[in-house]
Order: C-alpha cells, then sequence, then structure tokens
C-alpha cells in the first residue's frame, strides 16, 4: 500500500493535566502517516483523486485547536478516528511531539496506528 504523510505539523494549543497548562497555549508536533492507494490520484493528475495531505493538515489544526484535552492519547484518539471517517485512507499512524513537557528530554510523546474498521 501507498502512504501519503505530514511531517512536524507544528500546533499552539491548550493541553495538559495541570493547571498551569490550562492557562497557555503549548507546541505540539504532528507526524502523519496515513495508507492509501494512489493509483487513481497518478493516472488522472488531479488532486480530486488524491488523498490531500493539505486538508488532513487543516483538520488536524481545526480539531487540536478547537476543545482543550489533557492527554496526548484523547487528542490522538479523536484525530484517528477523524482522519479515518473523513478521508480516503485505510490505515493512519499518528505521532504527537511535546517537546516542552519534559525539560531533561528533547521531546516526549505519544504514537498510535489504527486501521478503518
Ligand atoms: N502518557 C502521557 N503522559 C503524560 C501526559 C500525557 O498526555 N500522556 N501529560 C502529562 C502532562 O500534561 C505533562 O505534559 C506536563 O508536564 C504528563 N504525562
Amino acid at each position: 500500500m501507498d502512504k501519503v504523510y505530514i511531517s512536524q505539523l507544528h500546533v499552539e494549543t491548550i493541553i495538559g493535566v495541570y493547571d498551569f497548562e490550562k492557562e497557555s497555549k503549548q507546541s505540539l508536533y504532528f507526524d502523519i502517516e496515513m495508507l492509501t492507494d494512489i493509483s487513481a490520484a497518478a493516472q488522472s493528475d488531479d488532486i480530486n483523486f488524491a488523498l490531500d495531505y493539505a486538508k488532513v493538515s487543516e483538520r488536524v489544526i481545526e480539531h487540536a485547536t478547537a476543545k482543550p484535552v489533557e492527554l496526548l492519547e484523547t487528542l490522538l484518539e479523536q484525530l484517528a478516528a477523524i482522519i479515518l471517517a473523513e478521508f480516503n485512507t485505510q490505515q493512519v499512524t499518528i505521532k504527537v511531539s511535546k517537546p516542552a513537557a519534559v525539560p531533561a528530554a528533547k521531546t516526549v510523546g505519544v504514537e498510535i496506528t489504527r486501521v478503518k474498521s
């Protein structure tokens, strides 16, 4: 299967468990991989047959900034469900990094893979 991907998509949003995290935005970086068959897009040279990474990026930013949650896990499950429901992909892997969360670490985060049922 082919893959369309988005690397290091930057989103500024309210997220976190602790009270101080609910007062100011933090940076998140998303890496997203979506399995899809690119043959129709390649043969037609038509964006309407492609899994549009720009539209996926817009949707991820829209959702991730819409309603605060505490855990990265919660946000990733929501985003995976949205991508599988709204875009032509059979499997999505999303990794989110929260670089300011642990000062002693370069970054921390969570990665999930979900398949369309
Ligand atoms: N597995 C997780 N661990 C932690 C999370 C999280 O979302 N998933 N969040 C926090 C805090 O919000 C942290 O980012 C603040 O230091 C801690 N651990």
